[in-house]
């Protein structure tokens, strides 16, 4: 199938996205949106896709949402379409995403980011929230992630200064899970994605759902889903499969069973 905004491939069990409107540092807009979400629920329903890779180009991952598209509009047209709501569908895909990000990741190229489970930064990459600049503040989730990611007063600075940070800073901040060369970004994100969808599917689903869970409830609450996760994969092959390899010293097959 052929995106406007996008590149879509599959390499062995991972499939990578490449945002594709380079004239425009890959600005989400709606179609970006729409199409994103589209094949996030074609690899979401193929089974032998095991993770997925969501990248930019060199210059940028990108450069926020489309401020040309955004600029005409008034409250009533962004209130009645509840504008930036369906990025929060983007955020819902089960699957494990690595976000390998090069050059700029701002506003809501910084959220997209976010909405990703690692992000493996180039080191030319530069990461913001400078919506402030623009009069107006995140609103794909940036006050609510990055404050998450890096905590409030590193947050707020970012947030309220508009100030971009590189991916050096980024890392020592907790935002970014690896730093790499920019020569081996693709190569990295796609090796992390690859190890990722040799593993249990089912456990790969549940680590991702246990650890985003940490973000939304109490340490007690916590720990009682993830005991009862970890409690339901006794009843897969897979966990079967994976102690009786480490045994018997050899390499698991899993089924996804
Ligand atoms: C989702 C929300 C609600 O949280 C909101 C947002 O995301 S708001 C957007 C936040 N992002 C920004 O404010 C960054 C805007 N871009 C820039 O500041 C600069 O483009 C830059 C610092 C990233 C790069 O600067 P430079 O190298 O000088 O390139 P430019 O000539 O500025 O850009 C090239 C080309 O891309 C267009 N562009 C860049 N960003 C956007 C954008 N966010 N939306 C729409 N278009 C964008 C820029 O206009 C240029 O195009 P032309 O004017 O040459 O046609």
């Amino acid at each position: 199938m052929a995106y406007e905004t996008l590149i879509v491939e599959t390499h062995g069990a991972v499939g990578l996205i490449t945002l594709n409107r380079p004239q425009a540092l890959n600005a989400l807009n709606s179609t970006v949106l729409r199409e994103l979400l589209q094949v996030h629920e074609a690899f979401q329903a193929d089974d032998a896709i095991g993770a997925i890779v969501l990248t930019g180009s060199e210059r940028a991952f990108a450069a926020g949402a489309d401020i040309k598209e955004m600029q005409p509009l008034g409250y009533v047209d962004v209130y009645s379409r509840d504008l930036m709501s369906g990025w929060d569908d983007v955020a819902k895909v089960r699957k494990p995403v690595i976000a390998a990000v090069s050059g700029f990741a701002l506003g809501g190229g910084c959220e997209l980011a976010m909405m990703c489970d690692i992000i493996i930064a180039s080191e030319t990459a530069k990461f913001g929230q400078p919506e402030i600049t623009l009069g107006v503040i995140p609103g794909m989730g940036g006050s609510q992630r990055l404050t998450r990611a890096v905590g409030r007063y590193k947050a707020m600075d970012l947030i309220l200064t508009g100030r971009m940070m590189d991916a050096a800073e980024a890392e020592r901040a907790g935002l970014v899970s690896r730093v790499v060369a920019a020569e081996r970004l693709l190569d990295e994100a796609l090796e992390a994605a690859a190890k990722i969808a040799s593993l249990s599917h089912p456990s790969v689903l549940m680590a991702k759902e246990a650890v985003n869970r940490a973000l939304e409830t109490t340490l007690d609450e916590g720990l009682r889903f993830e005991r009862r996760l970890f409690h339901s994969l006794f009843s897969t092959e897979d966990q079967k499969e994976g102690m009786t390899a480490f045994i018997e010293k050899r390499k698991p097959a899993f089924k996804n069973r």
